[in-house]
C-alpha cells in the first residue's frame, strides 16, 4: 500500500484516486496471496510469494503442491523466538516500491528470517509444456463445494478436467454418495439421486455446525454422540408417497461421502482427546485407565477407517496424495500408540512383550525392514512406486481383521464395519464381535493373553506399516528433508529403540 501511495504521489494523481488505488492493492493481494501454515496446518496468515509461484493456476486434479520452509534445516523449534523472527516485514525501497520477493528475504545472511520460503514439488508426471497446477481448495470436497469456494474466495468458475468430466469423476459421485437403509425404498426402484443434494445439504450443516461446536466450545463427548448418532443411526430425508401410503426415505452416509470422512478426522480427534481428559480428571485406577485407553482404540479405529477410506480415492485421484498422506501418518501414530501403552499390563501383556514386538518382521513386503537403512525413500524413487503400494495395502488388509474388532470394541458405528477397508458389506449388516469379547474382566485369562498378544503384534505391525507408507508419500509430495518425513521417521525410530 505504501508504494502504491508512492507510485501515486509520483505520478501526480489526485486524493480521489485514493479508494481505487487501495482497492487495487487489495485486489492484488487477495488474487495472489497465499495462506501461510505452519507444521502442523495451523494458519499464520496470508502472504504473497513472487511471481513464479503467484502465477501457478489451479486445479482439482493438480499436478503439484506446495509447502512452506521456516527454518535452516538444523533448527526445528518453533518457540517465541522463532515466531517473533517470522514476522512478515514490509520493505520499501526505491526500486521496487516495496514489493520484496520471498527469494530475496532468503537471501544471504537475512536468510529466513523474515519468512518462510515456499517450494512446490510435483505430484504426476508433468508432459513438457503441460501446465503446473495446484490446488487453492481442499479436494476432498465434492464438486459444488469446490466451484464455490473457488468463486466466494477467488472470483472465478473452475473448468478442470475433474470439473468438466461426464459423468463425473468416480471420486466426486463417491463424495457425495448416501445409501438407502429402507429396503421398500429400494425395492419401489426409486432413484436415490433425486434425494442425494437435499440430504446432503441438510446434513452437512447439522455436521458443520456440530464440528464448530466442539471447536469453539469444546465438548468432545456431545460431540461424538452427535455425530455417531447420526453416522449411525442415518437421517430422514422426506415423506414419500408410495401405493400403501407414506414411508419415509432413511438415508446413511456412503463412508467416501465427504461428511463422513470429515465426521471421522474429527471423530478421531474427539476420542483422543477425551481419553486424555480421561486421565487427567479421574484417579489412575486401573478402571479409569481401561477406559482411557478404550477412548484412545476407538480414536485409532476412526483414523484408520479414515485413511482406508481415502486411500481407496487416491487410487483413483492420484492428486489425493496429500490427504493420504496425513491420514496414513495419523492412523499409524495412533496405532503405535496403542502399542505401546502400559494398559496392556492390565490386560496379562507385560511390557516387557514390547521388545518382541519391535523385532518383528514382514515376510509379505519390505516395508518393515527398512529402518535401519532409510533406503525405502531411494527405493520409493527407483522401484514402480504401484508395486509398493500394492504390497503395503495386502498387508494392512490382511492383518487387520486380525485387531479390528479388539480395537472398535465399544463404538457402535464403527461395529458395522467388517474391517477398516472393506467398504462393500457396509452399514446393512452389524458385524459385531462374535467370537471373542477381548474386554473381560478376567483378563489373566490365558485364552485372552493369547488374543491380546496377537492383537498387539497386528496393531504394532499395521501401525508401523501405515507410518512407513506415510512417510513415502510424504517423500513423494514434500521431499526428503521435509517436516512430514523427518517427523514420521524420528517417531518409529524413538519406538523402535
Ligand atoms: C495466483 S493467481 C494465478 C495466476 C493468474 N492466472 C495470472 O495469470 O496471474 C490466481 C488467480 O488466477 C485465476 N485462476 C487461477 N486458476 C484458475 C482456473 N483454474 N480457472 C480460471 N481462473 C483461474 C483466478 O483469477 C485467480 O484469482
Amino acid at each position: 500500500m505504501a508504494a502504491a501511495r508512492k507510485l501515486r504521489k509520483g505520478l501526480s494523481l489526485d486524493q480521489s484516486d485514493d479508494v481505487s488505488l487501495e482497492e487495487a492493492v487489495l485486489c492484488l493481494v487477495v488474487t495472489n496471496a497465499v495462506e501461510v501454515q505452519d507444521e502442523s496446518g495451523r494458519s499464520l496468515g496470508i502472504a504473497v510469494y513472487d511471481p513464479s509461484f503467484s502465477w501457478i493456476n489451479h486445479s482439482c486434479s493438480p499436478n503439484a503442491c506446495y509447502r512452506f520452509i521456516f527454518s535452516p534445516p538444523n533448527a526445528t523449534s518453533f518457540g517465541e523466538d522463532s515466531c517473533s523472527a517470522l514476522r512478515i516485514v514490509p520493505r520499501v525501497s526505491e526500486e521496487n516500491f516495496g514489493v520484496c520477493s520471498c527469494s530475496e528475504y532468503n537471501k544471504g545472511t537475512e536468510g529466513y528470517k523474515y519468512g518462510p520460503k515456499i517450494m512446490v514439488r510435483s505430484i504426476k508426471r508433468i508432459k513438457k509444456g503441460e501446465e503446473v497446477c495446484v490446488s487453492y481448495t481442499d479436494l476432498l470436497q465434492p464438486k459444488a463445494m469446490r466451484q464455490s469456494y473457488l468463486w466466494f474466495n477467488h472470483q472465478f468458475t473452475c473448468s478442470c478436467s475433474r470439473c468438466t468430466v461426464s459423468p463425473s469423476t468416480f471420486v466426486d459421485h463417491a463424495l457425495e454418495e448416501i445409501l438407502a437403509s429402507n429396503p421398500s425404498f429400494s425395492s419401489a426402484g426409486l432413484d436415490l439421486n433425486l434425494y442425494r443434494d437435499e440430504a446432503n445439504k441438510k446434513l452437512s450443516h447439522y455436521v458443520d455446525e456440530t464440528i464448530t461446536e466442539f471447536l469453539s466450545v469444546g465438548d468432545p463427548e456431545s460431540c461424538c454422540k452427535k455425530l455417531e448418532s447420526v453416522l449411525e443411526g442415518g437421517f430422514h430425508v422426506e415423506q414419500l408417497e408410495s401405493e400403501d401410503g407414506k414411508s419415509r426415505l432413511n438415508c446413511k452416509f456412503h463412508p467416501f461421502n465427504h461428511i463422513a470422512l470429515n465426521s471421522y478426522m474429527t471423530l478421531a480427534s474427539a476420542y483422543r482427546i477425551r481419553s486424555s481428559d480421561f486421565l487427567a480428571f479421574h484417579s489412575k485406577t486401573d478402571e479409569s485407565q481401561l477406559k482411557a485407553f478404550e477412548m484412545s482404540r476407538i480414536s485409532a479405529g476412526f483414523s484408520l477407517l479414515l485413511a482406508g477410506a481415502t486411500h481407496h480415492l487416491f487410487c483413483s485421484e492420484s492428486s489425493l496424495i496429500v490427504s493420504a498422506v496425513n491420514f496414513w501418518k495419523q492412523a499409524g501414530e495412533s496405532l503405535l500408540t496403542i502399542a505401546g501403552s502400559s494398559v496392556w499390563n492390565l490386560l496379562g501383556l507385560p511390557i516387557s512383550e514390547l521388545s518382541t514386538l519391535v523385532k518383528y518382521k514382514c515376510s509379505e513386503c519390505s516395508l518393515m525392514d527398512i529402518f535401519g537403512a532409510k533406503s525405502i525413500l531411494n527405493q520409493a524413487e527407483r522401484t514402480n512406486f504401484e508395486n509398493i503400494s500394492s504390497d503395503f495395502l495386502a498387508c494392512v488388509r490382511s492383518a487387520s481383521p486380525k485387531f479390528w474388532r479388539f480395537l472398535i470394541h465399544g463404538c457402535h458405528y464403527l461395529e458395522t464395519f467388517k474391517d477398516p477397508f472393506d467398504f462393500r458389506c457396509l452399514a446393512h449388516a452389524r458385524c459385531v464381535a462374535e467370537d471373542v469379547d477381548f474386554i473381560k474382566e478376567d483378563s489373566n485369562c490365558e485364552h485372552h493373553a493369547e488374543s491380546y498378544t496377537n492383537a498387539r503384534t497386528h496393531i504394532y505391525k499395521v501401525g508401523m506399516h501405515c507410518l512407513v507408507y506415510g512417510v513415502i508419500l510424504a517423500h513423494i509430495c514434500y521431499g526428503q528433508n521435509s517436516h512430514l518425513t523427518t517427523h514420521v521417521l524420528n517417531h518409529v525410530e524413538n519406538f523402535v529403540h
